[in-house]
């Protein structure tokens, strides 16, 4: 469904006088298959908005190739564009009509019937919570009201291949879940293909049968979580002691696990099988005389793995500030004003 080779796209910035150049994604190979679902995960400005930007046609490669749903990004645009669903970050430019008129319109655009769209519109807004706001002006809508009309702008003529770019980002926790298992229901009852980015771990866990990690323009990951997460080396088992007794813990714990490490009087270290080996190490513990405070187990998870790959958490990532995009950047002009679902 989606093939990549070798996506480059690199942007020309001015910070005062001098010129920067920002390789904001440097030959980035991807394969979807039909019916997966792919979560796209990385720290802000990692490059996913610009690969998706790519895919979904809004910006032409510097380099490399790909298609989408069988058809070139570049050389047949179009078609790539009428067989995708496309939910941009940014959302969509509404014009002064209903909501409800906004998706008929829409949803028209793709030759599908008055009633056909009404059929679908309504249903949709019945699934993302929408309902009762068929006759309201979206600039009256709530943030999140807004980005759930975004999602059914981009769901009106029912794509197979769906990409979303940080759907959920500003929703409350319940409109979150709800579009979560929207989104589990495109493919299990549509058996849609969907590619969406995030930078929510607990997102990307619970939606993607596959997950494809990008950190500075390049790909570092792809691989289910489970996989992913069984790259990094063991659970975390965090002892916490009395100050008199962090070196005998430590020690006991280092029999155990490796980079065993203390602070204050807490003492961590990973295990390949805490279920296998924490009951002995407690006994040892004991045994030694220590007075155990609290015992904390955490399994990996996708920072855990981010980190291992990057040497970084994910959340340090986040904080290294990329450079703003520039804002007389005419595909970015453009993408907006396409209304931008495509
Ligand atoms: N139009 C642009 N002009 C200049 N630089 C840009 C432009 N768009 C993106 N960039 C830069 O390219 C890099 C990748 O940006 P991109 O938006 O693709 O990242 P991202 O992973 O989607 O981040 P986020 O999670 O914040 O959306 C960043 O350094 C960003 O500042």
């Amino acid at each position: 469904m989606i093939t990549a080779r070798g996506l480059v796209q690199t942007f020309h910035t001015k910070v005062g006088r001098e010129k920067r150049e920002v390789r904001a994604v440097d030959g980035v190979d991807l394969d979807v298959a039909e019916g997966e679902v792919v979560g796209f995960l990385g720290p802000n400005g990692a490059g996913k908005t610009t690969t998706l930007r790519m895919l979904t046609t809004l910006l032409r490669p510097d380099a490399g190739t790909a298609t989408v749903a069988g058809y070139d990004v570049v050389k047949e645009s179009e078609q790539v564009r009428r067989s995708i669903g496309y939910v941009s970050q940014a959302g969509g430019v509404f014009s002064s009509a209903r909501a409800g008129e906004e998706v008929m319109d829409h949803g028209m655009l793709y030759g599908l019937s008055k009633r056909q769209v009404e059929t679908r519109g309504h249903e949709l807004f019945d699934q993302l919570q929408l309902d009762g706001l068929w006759e309201r002006m979206p600039k009256n809508m709530s943030g999140g009201q807004k980005r759930r009309l975004d999602i059914a702008m981009g769901l009106i003529h029912d794509p197979t291949l769906v990409f979303l770019d940080e759907p959920t980002t500003g929703l409350d926790p319940q409109a979150r879940a709800n579009l979560w298992d929207h989104i589990a229901r495109l493919r299990s009852e549509r058996g849609a293909t969907v590619f969406l980015t995030t930078h929510y771990l607990d997102e990307a866990d619970a939606l993607s049968d596959r997950i494809v990690i990008i950190d500075q323009g390049r790909i570092v990951a792809s691989d289910t979580s489970d996989n992913l997460k069984a790259q990094v080396s063991g659970d975390l088992v965090t002892l916490e002691v009395g100050a008199a007794h962090v070196a005998v813990a430590a020690e006991k714990l280092a029999s155990v696990a490796e980079s065993v490490e203390t602070s204050g009087s807490h003492v961590s270290g990973r295990v390949a099988r805490a279920g296998r080996v924490v009951p002995g190490l407690l006994r040892e513990i004991e045994h030694a005389g220590v007075t155990l405070e609290s015992i904390e187990v955490h399994r990996p998870t996708l920072d855990d793995v981010f980190l291992t790959l990057t040497g970084r958490s994910l959340r340090d990532a986040e904080s290294e500030k990329p450079g703003e995009p520039d804002a007389a950047d005419p595909a970015a002009t453009a993408a907006a004003s396409e209304g931008v679902t495509a």
